[in-house]
């Protein structure tokens, strides 16, 4: 099976977002990352609602959302109303994750938590029914551009084996740091799909690090 690749726009050049979400459009990409941060959660700001609704129309990936903020819930059911494929949450942020989980799916969305560097993944295996997908943090939120924590390859091995044992579908997503090289380490440890921010925009042909990743195989 080909990975899913979902480009972060986070490091999209703003002055053309047309031009970048043009490019993803055509691209081998399966999903469209979109990183939303607070200035709580992570020592940043990225953008919100006025920007998404506008490049919305125009976008025709399936949206996979990363709330890198403090209560996430207050937004379910502005993302559904912008047709929202996946809605990742933050673990560290979510005391009735279950419940959390629950709303997200009803709302007709993809329900998705995210894990820090630091959470171990046995912390969500008692919700990994309620998951469509696990997101395993490579780098500390809040930043494009940052080194690759080897760690995650190993966090990696024990959700596929988590996840398999159960015969799940749950999908694992990773972000952060994400090249050709991690990227195949990632895919080969057992990840579905790969969030890669600097390395497709700052590529000299970002249509061909998309499919680089793409074409990696499980
Ligand atoms: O969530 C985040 C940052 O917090 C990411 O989605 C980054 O946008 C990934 O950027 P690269 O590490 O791929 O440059």
């Amino acid at each position: 099976m080909n990975t899913i690749v979902s480009p972060s726009l986070l490091s999209a050049d703003f002055l053309h977002l047309e031009k970048e979400i043009e490019m993803i459009n055509n691209s081998k990409a399966q999903w469209l990352h979109i990183d939303v941060m607070d200035g709580v959660f992570v020592p940043n700001l990225s953008f919100g609602f006025p920007i998404l609704e506008a490049i919305r129309p125009i976008i025709k990936k399936p949206l996979d959302v990363h709330l890198m903020i403090v209560e996430p819930m207050k937004f379910v059911d502005q993302l559904a109303a912008l047709d929202v494929d996946t809605m990742n949450i933050h673990y560290e942020v979510s005391p009735h994750l279950h419940r959390s989980l629950t709303a997200i799916r009803k709302a007709g969305m993809k329900a998705a938590v995210t894990l820090n560097p630091h959470t171990p993944v046995c912390l969500v295996e008692d919700v990994l029914e309620e998951l469509d997908m696990v997101l395993l943090m490579s780098v500390n939120p809040g930043f494009g551009g940052q080194k690759f924590i080897d760690h995650t390859l190993e966090k990696v091995a024990k959700l596929r084996n988590m996840i398999d044992k159960r015969g799940l579908k749950t999908l694992i997503e990773v972000d952060g740091g994400v090249n050709a090289t991690t990227g195949a380490k990632l895919v080969a440890a057992g990840a579905d799909a790969l969030v890669a921010g600097s390395y497709v925009f700052g590529s000299e042909d970002p249509q061909q690090a998309i499919e680089g990743l793409y074409n990696l195989k499980r």
